[in-house]
């Protein structure tokens, strides 16, 4: 029965070496998986190798008593690990003892060392370790050179993955390209793009959909994204990736490997997804000629770790990407600058208000509005009226009620230039709308009444996404309700103004912040 083979950690290569070199007595501590500590016990010994199956020593099982085979033999300043016996032999009058243990970039802490002291011996015990005086000890307490603080690299300069996970169909693969497109656009970093289906035609071809087959497809994927990392470049991955202890595994390659990593989970739901069946594979697995389909027939684990959780229903892919650069950016891993806030997606959105004349209700709607948004980037306001005067001024009894702002306000008529130039027209009553769909229908999802649509936007749940809002809007179309209208205060008195002017203000509280984008949840 030959003893299993098993590859120890760094930090037990590290004891292992102090064993061996007489540093430390035994036994060596040494955590075994359950599979291999059975066949260890069978054979009475584990063989120890390096990370390149060369085998390194023998360890009694469960003893744990140490035998030399060999000593590690590559690694950089190799040279300057010696055994006690050695470094006493060569530096008889001294030298500088570098302690290594536990340092992620040991070159970079040698190479400092060798720029200050001569006469450097690097020994594989932590600073912190509770037996340092007994290692310090065999090798005759040398000096010990201090800590050196290495510089952290400049997050320009650190490698970052970028994992997008999430059902078939959810966008990955869409957002994965765009974000690898604006850091292609942006020139500063090197970006390689590890996309699910792509891996699968080279780097997994023949790899299935088992469980262990994909997670085997998720640490090959982790392995070379990390090896990318590991070189301050940037990897954009795109797997379904549906196991959570996978992302974990690669989560910790990444780490091991100095990167960042920032997890995306892309949520958009099931339905969305299978309504969307871009290549058909929902259907035959719903008809079950494709087994083990992820979300049909194969489970998916909604990350609980992701960075940013991004539902791309109803939104643009520009929008949605600027999630992930926002969250990038805030993270300070990442700044692909303004790229994303120049696209058509996110100028602003411009909303018109009509009543009839232009002089009483739209500009109220408009002035008030526009002091509850003020920001011009985001909405912009403007007002009409389907009879409306050219250049009046605002009615005397509602101006009063603003605190501002009438005293520059012109009246105008509604154009069809001014419907066809807006993204959500609001009226005053059911009578302006009807009026509008009846010279023009193609118009019907974008025009309501004001109470109508405070009304629609109070049934839907909060903090949705502008494009998703509005999308709902034209979907809860239907007869806008007459009651719901602000009706004409016009030569009815202040009391009838004040009511109009009421009425205005609470259905822009409720409308507004539901568009408004900084109310975003
Ligand atoms: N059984 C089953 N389940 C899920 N997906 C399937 C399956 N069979 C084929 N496909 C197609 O393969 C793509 C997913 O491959 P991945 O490598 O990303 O999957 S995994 O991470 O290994 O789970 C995925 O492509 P995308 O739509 O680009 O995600 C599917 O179209
Ligand atoms: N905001 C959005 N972001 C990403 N994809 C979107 C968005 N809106 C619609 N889509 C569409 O959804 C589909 C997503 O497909 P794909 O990116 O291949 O998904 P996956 O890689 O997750 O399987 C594409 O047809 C894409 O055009």
């Amino acid at each position: 029965m030959p003893a299993p083979q098993f590859h120890p950690t760094p930090h037990e290569l590290d004891d292992l070496e102090l064993i061996v070199s007489g540093a430390l007595g035994g036994p060596l501590e040494l955590d075994l998986p359950a599979d291999v500590a059975a066949l260890a016990s069978e054979a009475g010994a584990v063989a120890l190798v390096d990370p390149e199956g060369l085998p390194l020593a023998e360890a009694t099982w469960p003893s744990r008593e140490v035998t030399a085979l060999a000593r590690p033999a590559h690694g950089p300043f190799r040279r300057l690990y010696l055994t006690p016996d050695e470094a006493l032999e060569r530096h008889p009058g001294g030298f500088t003892a570098v302690l290594v243990g536990g340092i992620a970039d040991r070159p970079a802490v040698l190479r400092a060392a060798l720029a200050e002291h001569g006469d450097v011996v690097a020994i594989p015990v932590a600073a912190s370790d509770p037996r340092l005086p007994r290692v310090l000890a065999a090798y005759g307490d040398p000096a010990v050179a201090p800590p050196v603080v290495l510089d952290e690299p400049a997050p320009s300069e650190r490698g970052l993955v970028v994992f997008f996970t999430g059902l078939s169909g959810s966008g990955k693969s869409t957002l994965a390209r765009a974000l690898v497109d604006l850091v292609l656009e942006q020139g500063e970093r090197t970006v390689t793009s590890l996309d699910g289906d792509v891996v699968r035609r080279n780097l997994s071809a023949g790899l299935s959909f088992s469980k262990e087959d994909r997670e085997t497809n998720i640490r090959r994927i982790g392995w070379v994204a990390a090896e990318i990392a590991r070189h301050g470049g940037v990897a954009v991955c795109s797997p379904i990736a549906p196991f959570d202890a996978t992302r974990q595994d690669v989560r910790g390659y990444v780490a091991d490997a100095g990167g960042a990593f920032f997890l995306v989970h892309v949520a958009t739901p099931l339905e969305e997804c299978e309504r969307r069946d871009r290549k058909g594979m929902y259907a035959k697995a719903r008809a079950g000629e494709i087994p083990e389909f992820t979300g049909i027939s194969s489970p998916y684990e909604a990350p609980r770790d992701a960075d940013v959780v991004v539902d791309t229903t109803g939104r643009t892919v520009e929008d949605a990407l600027g999630d992930v650069l926002a969250g990038l950016r805030a993270q300070g891993l990442l700044d692909l600058g303004t790229a994303s806030t120049t696209g058509p997606a996110t100028r602003p959105l411009r909303v018109l208000f009509v009543c009839t004349a232009n002089i009483c209700r739209s500009p109220y709607m408009e002035l008030t509005a526009r002091r509850i948004v003020p920001d011009e980037s985001d909405i912009v306001f403007s007002s009409a009226g389907t009879r409306g005067f050219d250049a009046a001024e605002m009615d005397v009894e509602m101006a009063s009620r603003l605190n501002g702002g009438a005293a520059a306000f012109r009246s105008r008529p509604l154009t069809r230039e001014l419907l066809e130039g807006a993204d959500l027209v609001l009226t005053a009553e059911a009578s302006h709308r009807a009026f509008i769909l009846d010279e023009q229908p193609g118009l019907f999802r974008k025009v309501f009444t004001l109470g109508q649509a405070a009304a629609a936007i109070g049934r839907l749940e909060p903090g949705l996404p502008r494009e998703e809002l509005l999308a709902r809007l034209s979907q809860s179309r239907g007869s806008a309700d007459p009651a719901l209208d602000v009706s004409d205060p016009y030569r009815r008195g202040p009391e009838a103004a004040s009511e109009a002017a009421a009425r205005i203000e609470r259905l822009l509280a409720v409308v507004l912040p539901a568009l408004a984008r900084d109310q975003r949840a």
